[in-house]
């Protein structure tokens, strides 16, 4: 699905932890490949060194023209200016951020259980996140993979664009996008690649091409 509101296809999620050849030089090469928006997710720094390293990121982003998010900080997103913020079932809800949020600044939202789906927190985001669509190493403190068949439940329950998440490669995109994901999202697919540049450019090719 096409939607005008939410363009982006291949989102690119970083941190420098998972970034062995540098995280600014990873999300170059990866622009430069094809990826569409970043978000910068670091859980273990404490805000002042989180925003430091966000406003680096942001520099590179700004220069591409390519929309930054920030994971679950309101604060450093706030004070970078972000396009948005991407938060979880136990971060500060959508509606919270909503009062203080620009209304052209984006929240994603992380969708773990189905009756979420029919919460004001996920009708006050502008985009969903399937998480996770796979079991994946990179992120383990989840509760259920969705796999496809989840994808295809959540696609008929809402219009909103829905970003996939979760032990997605060049492998397994098209199957997730047939599925009915308007977005995928990754980090290990293209932050542990040996070409980040190349990676990206598979990835994206894969997910534009027809079906
Ligand atoms: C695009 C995208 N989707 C899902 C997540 C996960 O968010 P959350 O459930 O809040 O978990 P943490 O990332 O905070 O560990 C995400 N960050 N980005
Ligand atoms: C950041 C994140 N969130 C997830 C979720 O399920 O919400 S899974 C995940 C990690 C995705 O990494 P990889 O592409 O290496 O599998
Ligand atoms: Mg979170």
């Amino acid at each position: 699905m096409n939607n005008p509101r939410f363009p982006y296809k291949l989102y690119l999620v970083v941190s420098e932890a998972n970034c062995k050849l540098g995280m600014l030089k990873v999300v170059e090469e990866a622009i430069l490949g094809g990826v569409d928006m970043v978000q910068l997710r670091e859980k273990h720094l404490n805000t002042e060194d989180y925003l430091r390293s966000a406003r680096r990121l942001k520099t590179l982003t700004d220069s591409y023209n390519i929309p930054l998010v920030i994971n679950d900080n309101l604060q450093v997103a706030q004070q970078v200016n972000s396009f948005g913020i991407h938060v979880g079932c136990n971060d500060i809800p959508p509606t919270v951020i909503r009062k203080t949020w620009h209304s052209w600044q984006s929240i994603g939202y992380s969708v773990e259980y189905l009756h979420q789906l029919q919460t004001e927190e996920a009708a006050t985001a502008d985009y969903l996140a399937v998480s996770p669509v796979f079991d994946t190493p990179t992120k383990t403190d989840t509760v259920n993979s969705w796999g496809l068949k989840g994808i295809e439940t959540i696609r008929q329950l809402t219009t909103k664009p829905l970003i996939a998440i979760g032990g997605i490669g060049t492998g397994n995109v098209r199957e997730v996008m047939n599925a009915g994901a308007d977005c995928i999202a990754v980090i290990s697919a293209i932050c542990s690649a040996e070409d980040p540049q190349k990676a990206a450019y598979q990835l994206k090719e894969a997910i534009i091409k027809p079906k």
